[in-house]
Order: structure tokens, then C-alpha cells, then sequence
């Protein structure tokens, strides 16, 4: 359960988040599953702020809250108490309507599980979110972010004729496509073997290069979460752990 507890410092933490720069802010966050005696506690007050521009990893033992923590963080998840707030707006003020609405302009998200939709080509799934937002895919973004992530040719594929890391690619496009302010990922590279999860893992650190974006990442890969973002001049990348046990 990840919780307030204290912890030592951790190797490339950012020396005190300045709370202005936090573009993702917890405040006793608690989820709890189920009631009664059957209750679980995944969350329990947390508060932290994730550093605006940085590659922030969370890390802790199997059950421990992670996915909880991003999916409270990014939207998808409702805490049980506690406030979310994340580029300065209250989640807990918005409607389901405007929350389902403001992942696709804000967020983005990448599963473990890729979630490519079968059925659609590799195109359509990366235009997927703009289109459910009612906007035009423009060509040229398409191909650009296509490209970004080694996906050039492959656009009138489906899923089921690509590799496991090949659809992660897809599905980090997708996500890069509305070009979100910060991309939460859930154990990435967890259903990839090693080279491809280097190769992934390599893609969602250099989305962090862009000035305006923000990366965070579950893992249980301790050297994937101290890697660095290839450094650009005047910004600090990070590596930081909310709590461990
Ligand atoms: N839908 C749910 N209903 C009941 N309990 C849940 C639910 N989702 C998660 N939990 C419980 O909450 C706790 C935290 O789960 P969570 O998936 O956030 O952990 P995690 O650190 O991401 O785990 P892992 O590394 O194994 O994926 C666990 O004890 C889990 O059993």
C-alpha cells in the first residue's frame, strides 16, 4: 500500500519539487476497494506533486498501489478521498462527462496490455482519440509521430500483423497523437522481452525531450527507472519514487 510514509532519498530524486512545478499534484489521496471486512487499501493519504517536465518513475513491490496511484493520478480512477489535480484543474470537480473528455486533450496513457483495437489499422488506432474528440487527423502530425516512434510503412497494417513491441509503438503514438501534457504508462515494457523493452522504454524517455511534456512510469525494473531522458539545456530530468517499502 503506498502510503505517507518516509523514505531515504532516492538516486536522481529532484531536490525538493518546487510545488509550482508540479504539474500533477496528490493530496491525501486514500482508494479503498470493496468495504467491510473485505476492504483493500491500496492508497492511503497520499500527497505528492510529480515535477512538470520530468521522467518521474513509481516503483514498489507487486500490490503495492502503483496502477492505483496513476490511474487516480491521470483521471481514470476516482479516489476514495483526497484531491487530484492535475495541471492546476480539481478532478474531483469534474463531471464524468468532462473527465472522460479531458484524458484525450491533457493525458496520455499507455497500458502494459497495448489495448490496440484489433479491428482497426494501425492508422486508425493512432487517430483514434483525435477522432473520438471530433478533430481532423492532420497528415502531417500523423506521420510525424508515426515516424517518432519507427512505425513508418506500417500505417494500413492491422494489429494482429505486428509485434508485441510494435503495437506498444502503436499505442505510445496513440497517446502522443493530441500531443498530451503528461503520458502516464503502466508497466510499458512488462509484457515485452528485453531488447523491445529498451527499445520502448528508450521511446518514452525521449517523449520527455519534448519542453512541454511530463512522463510518468510504473515499473518494476529498477534500471528502467534509473535511466535518464537524453538531457536538454536547462531542464533537469528525474527519477523519483513516491514511497517504497
Ligand atoms: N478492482 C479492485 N478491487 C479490489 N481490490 C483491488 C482492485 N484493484 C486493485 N486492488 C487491490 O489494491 C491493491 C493495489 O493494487 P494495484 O494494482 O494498484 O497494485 P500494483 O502495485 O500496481 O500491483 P502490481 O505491481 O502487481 O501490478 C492490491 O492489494 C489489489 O489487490
Amino acid at each position: 500500500m503506498l502510503g505517507p510514509h518516509r523514505r531515504e532519498p532516492f538516486p536522481g530524486d529532484p531536490v525538493g519539487i518546487d510545488p509550482s512545478r508540479a504539474t500533477v499534484r496528490l493530496t491525501q489521496v486514500t482508494r479503498t476497494y470493496g468495504a467491510g471486512s473485505s476492504a483493500a487499501t491500496a492508497l492511503d493519504r497520499v500527497s505528492t506533486g510529480i515535477a512538470a517536465g520530468a521522467f518521474t518513475a513509481v516503483m514498489g513491490p507487486s500490490g503495492s498501489g502503483k496502477s492505483t496511484f496513476l490511474h487516480c493520478a491521470a483521471g481514470l480512477d476516482r479516489p476514495t478521498s483526497g484531491t487530484v489535480q492535475l495541471g492546476g484543474e480539481d478532478l474531483g470537480r469534474l463531471s464524468e462527462k468532462q473527465l472522460i473528455r479531458f484524458p484525450r486533450t491533457r493525458i496520455g496513457f499507455v497500458f502494459q496490455a497495448f489495448n490496440v483495437l484489433p479491428s482497426l489499422t494501425v492508422e486508425r488506432n493512432i487517430t483514434l482519440p483525435l477522432r473520438l474528440a471530433g478533430a481532423a487527423p492532420d497528415h502531417a502530425s500523423v506521420h510525424g509521430v508515426t515516424a517518432s516512434v519507427g512505425l513508418t510503412g506500417l500505417l494500413g497494417r492491422r494489429p494482429s500483423e505486428l509485434s508485441g513491441g510494435q503495437q506498444q509503438r502503436v499505442a505510445i503514438a496513440r497517446a502522443l497523437i493530441t500531443r498530451p501534457e503528461v503520458l502516464f504508462a503502466d508497466e510499458p515494457a512488462g509484457a515485452l522481452g528485453p531488447d523491445t523493452a529498451e527499445d520502448v522504454l528508450g521511446l518514452l524517455r525521449q517523449a520527455v525531450t519534448d519542453p512541454h511534456r511530463t512522463v510518468v512510469m510504473v515499473t518494476h525494473d529498477p534500471a528502467a527507472a534509473r535511466r535518464r531522458p537524453a538531457r536538454s539545456p536547462g531542464r533537469r530530468p528525474s527519477c523519483r519514487v513516491p514511497a517504497r517499502r
